[in-house]
């Protein structure tokens, strides 16, 4: 077993099918014998599109783009996810998230699998008509590999409800004569959306982690009058979460955005921050605030941090230095696994991906929900939902969480997972993930597996 001193000297592996694999045989070592025989079926994707598509740019060229759609498992429902326009995204990104999705679905209770979709493109660089073009000629080429029964995508990083529109309209007009609104969520309220979508990730991590310092597990957090946080990501998530927080009295003490952060102990007003980020297309430079580099900016002491902007942001060379003392994953995997076990070392609690961020595609099961039902659900319920389903799952993985720090671990069977379990203490991703397997296992069974 390596020391945590050591880990800084290693070579990471965050290759994302690697780090799904690491992170599913931890969570393994703390689940009975019939589960653990099931590793290779939860681990593995059961579909994956790829296509290569041309699109017209408006200077007359013609440039191909790559795009990604991945079911991870559909054993509680159809699939779903996101789909992200971004110039990093890959095949194997996008069977990492799709893992994810399935965890989350699990974990918070909905009846969908996961699945995750992406675009490799720069949406900066891009014209609205281009970006236009790019998604009608993406969901024409996944042809039936989405469905509003099948597989339902949803907004994510640089998609939003403008994109979800052009889904919808495209998948309709080549499947005319039924109710294909199910079809994709995170939609405009006026073609179908549902009213608190677009806030509902943001909120809902707002309240997870007002539940859980009520729980007393943060023993130097016990309430958000005063608490300083720092927000990586300025976007739909980012600024959402900024409103939340300050609005219970939380002080927001840094924003940042690809351009670099800003800090101000102070405190940052978010509509302010939203006005100069719309004017000006970066938080740098705000009134009043500090600037800083974006490395800069994660190691900046705060009580909170909470990352909102991409994955492995926090690895094996900066985890130690990093002076939050909570943090919360709006982002999906943001940090790594060895960055993990150096902040859990340091006694620094991560609320993870799969619960912090599990508002969003719960608020789109709701609007699937409504589709389906042709109603239209008040504000008002829709965050009730919201916030009862957001605590019930942070006190179902505090719980578990608990009852496992305790508990002996079997003889692992999936390579040195049970040996890393044995030696660090379980942490909440993990107890979330143990969660999430045990359902998803227990339906695989009654539904029954073909001879
Ligand atoms: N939208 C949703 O419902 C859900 C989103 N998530 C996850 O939350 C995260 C944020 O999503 P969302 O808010 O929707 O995305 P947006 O596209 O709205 O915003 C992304 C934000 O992250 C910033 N950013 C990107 N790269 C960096 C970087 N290297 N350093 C600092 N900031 C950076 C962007 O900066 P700039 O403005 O300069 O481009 C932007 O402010 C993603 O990881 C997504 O997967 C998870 C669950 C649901
Ligand atoms: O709303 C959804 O369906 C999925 C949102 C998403 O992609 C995510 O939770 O990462």
């Amino acid at each position: 077993m390596t020391a945590d001193n050591d880990l800084a000297r290693e070579p990471e592996d965050i290759e994302p099918t690697h780090v799904s694999r690491q992170r599913l045989a931890r969570a393994m070592a703390y689940l009975d014998e019939s589960t653990r025989n099931l590793f290779e079926f939860l681990n593995a994707p059961r579909h994956a599109v790829s296509v290569s598509f041309p699109v017209q740019m408006e200077d007359g060229s013609v440039r191909v783009f790559n795009g990604y759609r991945v079911i991870h498992n559909r054993s509680l429902g159809p699939g779903k996810g996101g789909i992200r326009y971004h110039p990093d995204v890959t095949l194997d990104e996008v069977r990492f998230l799709a893992a994810l999705m399935t965890w989350k679905c699990a974990l918070i209770d909905i009846p969908f699998g996961g699945a995750k979709g992406g675009v490799a493109c720069d949406t900066k660089q891009l014209t609205e008509n281009e970006i236009r073009h790019i998604t009608r000629r993406f969901i024409t080429e996944l042809g039936d590999a989405i469905g509003p029964y099948t597989d339902i995508p949803a907004p994510d990083l640089y998609t939003n409800a403008q994109t979800m529109a052009w889904i919808y309209d495209t998948y309709d007009t080549l499947h005319p004569g039924r109710n294909n609104l199910p079809v994709v969520t995170g939609k405009p309220l006026d073609i179908g959306g549902s009213e608190g979508r677009q806030e509902a990730t943001g909120r809902g991590l707002f309240f997870a982690a007002q539940r859980l310092i009520s729980t007393n597990l943060l023993p130097e957090l016990t309430r958000l009058e005063g608490v300083r946080i720092n927000i990586q990501g300025f976007g739909n998530v980012g600024s959402v979460a900024a409103r939340a927080f300050r609005e219970a009295g939380a002080l927001i003490t840094g924003i940042s955005d690809t351009q670099g952060g800003v800090y101000c102990s102070d405190g940052i007003d978010p509509d302010v921050a939203c006005a100069y980020k719309n004017e000006h297309g970066t938080v740098v430079g705000l009134p009043g605030t500090q600037s800083l580099t974006n490395s800069a900016f994660l190691e900046h002491a705060c009580d909170i941090l909470i990352l909102a902007a991409l994955s492995n942001e926090i690895r094996i060379d900066n985890a130690g230095r990093i002076k939050a003392r909570f943090i919360i994953e709006a982002a999906n995997g943001p940090i790594t696994p060895a960055a993990d076990r150096i902040l859990n070392g340091r006694g620094i609690r991560v609320l993870p991906d799969i619960l912090a961020n599990a508002g969003g595609v719960l608020v789109s099961y709701f609007e699937w929900v409504q589709n389906n039902e042709n109603e239209r659900w008040e504000l008002a319920q829709v965050n009730a939902k919201l916030k009862a389903k957001m605590q019930n799952a942070v006190d179902a993985v505090v719980n578990r969480w608990q009852n496992l720090s305790t508990q002996e671990l079997e003889p692992a069977s999936q390579g040195d997972a049970g040996q890393w379990a044995e030696s660090t203490p379980i942490d909440l991703r993990t107890a979330a993930l143990v969660i999430a397997i045990e359902r998803l296992a227990r339906v695989t069974m009654e539904r029954g597996v073909w001879p």
